[in-house]
Formats: structure tokens, sequence, C-alpha cells
């Protein structure tokens, strides 16, 4: 069996990519850091290890990558895969489409085998997104080929894995807590073994709630910690406002999820209990300037800040967390990230409520703007 993954990073090495090869994948990556691919290729193996008491460790053997922009060897690679699955960030998914419709172009006309293809991004409907990226570089007697053939099924993929700095290049560590989830629904043929993953009939009430506790919660601890000049999530949960704050917006979000898919109220307050937990975890160093990487694709609609605070007002929920985070992500000044650079040129040149409204599409006179105003402000003479 022979999965494709792209992005051969922190999630694809340390979570995709383990998984699949302990299900019996011969796992072959595809990334365009060659550095990473010629490691990738010198060594067949790399070291996952797990962020505890213990540093278990999981050698991952047999392992082989191939440089994205190669697309001839990628494409038929894809061609004769079993499953692909991409861990490259949301705004990568548009770049990666056109060699994924290459290698199932070739694929539809030469292999009749459904194939899967899951992105395992943080955003809501991922692999849908890549399907229709990919549909643009298929002709439409392909499309319709594809639709019978070629499934897209959305995930939801949970671990924390912090930006490495080993010495060795291919180790990663990685928290113990891993959960995947995938839309069985949209599977194409058999379902894939893979030990780990969860198939359910229907992923949106699994990737909100992962989406809007695990990343709302942690962008919370990133933004105002970035405020506050404090440089790792779990140094800044340690400060006992953050710590507050990050309830506050996930007792926002838990009101939201419980009322809006009937969640088991206790079981969800256990559920933000883990993950606070998990940001404690004290044998991981996660720099908040990852955490809160791209702040205007985590400020846009329907991502983990903007998405549940609109959604929270149509169940009767007053969002004054989720919006201090909002604010807090408005000053997340960070000048190694480009989207922090173009917030802070657009803050700079249209003012707040022109950059609140391009971002989160909240206008000035939306009852929400009054506290995002009110709370950038006062983050702001801190
Ligand atoms: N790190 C986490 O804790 C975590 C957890 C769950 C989900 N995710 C999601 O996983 C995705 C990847 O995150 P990450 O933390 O692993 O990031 P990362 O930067 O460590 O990995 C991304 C990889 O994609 C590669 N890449 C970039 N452009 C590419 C292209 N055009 N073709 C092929 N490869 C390309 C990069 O070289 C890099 O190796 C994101 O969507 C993220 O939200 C991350
Ligand atoms: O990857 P992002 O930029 O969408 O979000 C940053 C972190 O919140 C995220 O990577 C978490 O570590 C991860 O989603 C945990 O499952």
């Amino acid at each position: 069996m022979l999965a494709i993954h792209f992005g051969a990073g922190n999630i694809g090495r340390g979570f995709i990519g383990q998984l699949l090869n302990q299900a019996g994948y011969e796992v072959c990556f595809v990334d365009v850091n060659q550095e990473l691919v010629d490691e990738i290729n010198r060594r067949k193996a790399y070291t996952v290890k797990l962020a505890n008491q213990e540093q278990t460790a999981y050698s991952i053997e047999g392992v082989r990558a191939l440089q994205s922009q190669n697309e001839e060897e990628v494409a038929r690679a894809i061609a004769g895969a079993d499953l692909v699955t991409t861990a490259v960030g949301p705004n990568i998914l548009k770049l990666v489409a056109p060699v994924i419709a290459k290698g199932i172009s070739r694929r539809l006309a030469e292999n009749k085998h459904p194939l899967n293809v899951i992105a395992c991004e943080n955003m809501i409907g991922g692999s849908s997104a890549l399907r229709s990226f990919v549909e643009q570089h298929l002709t439409a007697a392909e499309q319709e080929l594809a639709k019978q053939q070629i499934g897209f099924p959305d995930a939801a993929v949970d671990r924390i894995v912090p930006l490495q700095k080993h010495e060795d290049k291919l180790l990663v560590t990685v928290e113990p807590f891993f959960e995947w989830v995938v839309n069985e629904s949209q599977v194409k043929g058999e379902l894939p073994k893979v030990e780990g993953i969860t198939f359910v009939p229907d992923l949106e009430p699994y990737i909100e709630r992962k989406l809007y506790t695990v990343n709302t919660g942690h962008a919370a601890v990133a933004y105002l910690g970035y405020v506050r000049q404090i440089e790792t999530v779990n140094k800044a949960i340690l400060q006992e406002d953050i710590v507050n704050r990050t309830r506050q917006v996930l007792e926002e979000t838990g009101a939201l999820l419980v009322a809006k898919y009937q969640f088991d109220r206790a079981q969800h307050a256990a559920y933000i209990e883990k993950i606070i937990g998990r940001f404690q975890n004290p044998f991981i160093s996660d720099e908040v300037t990852r955490v809160g990487r791209s702040p205007i694709r985590k400020l846009s609609p329907q991502d983990r800040l903007t998405g549940p605070a609109l959604q929270a007002l149509q169940y009767g929920i007053r969002p004054v967390g989720l919006t201090g985070v909002i604010a807090a992500a408005l000053l997340f000044d960070y000048p190694e990230d480009p989207e922090a650079l173009q917030l802070q040129r657009d803050l700079q040149e249209t003012g707040l409520a022109a950059t609140v409204e391009k971002y989160t599409g909240i206008t000035p006179d939306h009852e929400l703007y009054p506290l995002i105003e009110s709370q950038y402000e006062s983050l702001r003479m801190k």
C-alpha cells in the first residue's frame, strides 16, 4: 500500500506519516523543501518522540520523498497510490492542486481503483476546498470520472506539534495525544484501514468542536501571551488573567457547541479541561508566534475566532471573550509573519474599522464591533 503525503513538516512527519507507517503504508512524502527531501531520501527513516516523562520514541522506517516541483514523478506516484494526504497549510492547498490534478488525470486513464485524498489542515472543509482547486485543472470528462472514483473526505486532525529545533533535522517531538476524524460519507471505495482514524457520518460537529475549542483556546493563549511579551504557550497559560480569559472564551464556544450540536455539557467541560492541560504540558515548548501564525487566516469569517463569535450571537451568547481575542490578534505584529505585517499595514493605512471589516466581515455598525474596538484600545494601552 502506497500513501503519498504532501508536506513533510511537523504534522506530516509527526502525526500523519507516523500513523500511515504504523498502518503498513509505504509513505512517500512530497515537499517543496529540497533539504528536507534529500535528508529523508538519504536516511529513509526518522524518529517521532513523545513529549512525556518517558520520551517514548518511535522509529518510522522505509519512507522516501519527492520534490513537489518534480511534477512528472509526483503525478506518477499519485497514479499508483492507495491514499493521498496533505498537511501543507490551508493557503498552500491551491498550490499543490495542479500536481494532484495531474496525478488524478493520469490515474483515471490507467487505474480504475478508487482513491481518497484527505487534507489534514486546520480548516473547515479542507478536502472539499482541495477538490474544488483540483477540479479547475481537470477536463469536464475527467471531472465526471473523478466524481465516481476519487473521494475527498473532509477531516479534523488534532495533535500539538511545536516548531522543531533539534540537531537531527528529521526528529519530531509531538504531544502524546492525537485525534484524526474523517467523514466516511465522502470516502470512495473501502475505508482506509488506519488505526487512529475515527470515521464519522457527519464531520461538522467534530471539526467545529476541534477548531472552536483547541484552536480557539490556543489562539487566545497565543495572542494574549504575545501582547504581554510571553514567548511560549505553557508560560503564557501560567498567567492568571490569561488562563481566566482563555476559560471565558472556551465557555463561550462551549455554550455555542453544546447548543448547536447537543454535546453533553459535562463531557464538553471535561474536553475543555483536557485541552487546557495539553497547553500546560511542561515537556513542550510551543512558541506563541507559531500558534498565532497567519493572523489574517485566523481572523477570517469561518475560522476559530470570528466564526464562533458570529455564531454565538445566533444562540444568544454575547462573545466578550472571543472579541477580546480578535482584538489581541489585531495587535499581533510579529515581524517574521507576512500576514501580521500586512495586518499592521492595513491598520496604519486604513484604521481599525476598515481593517476589521476587511478581514472578519464585521462592519462598524455590527453589534460585535464596539466590543472589538473597546478591547483593542484597552489591550493597546497595556
Ligand atoms: N503543528 C500542529 O500542531 C498542527 C496540528 C494540527 C494540524 N496542523 C495543520 O497541519 C498543517 C501543516 O502544519 P505544520 O505545523 O505541520 O506546518 P509545517 O510548516 O511544519 O509543515 C508544512 C510543510 O509543507 C511544506 N510545503 C509548503 N509548500 C509546499 C508545497 N507547495 N508543496 C509541498 N510541500 C509544501 C513545507 O515545506 C513544510 O515542510 C496546517 O494546516 C496546520 O494547521 C498543525
Ligand atoms: O496550525 P494553525 O496555524 O492553524 O494553528 C496553530 C495551532 O493552534 C495548531 O497548529 C495546533 O497546535 C493544532 O491544531 C493542535 O491540533
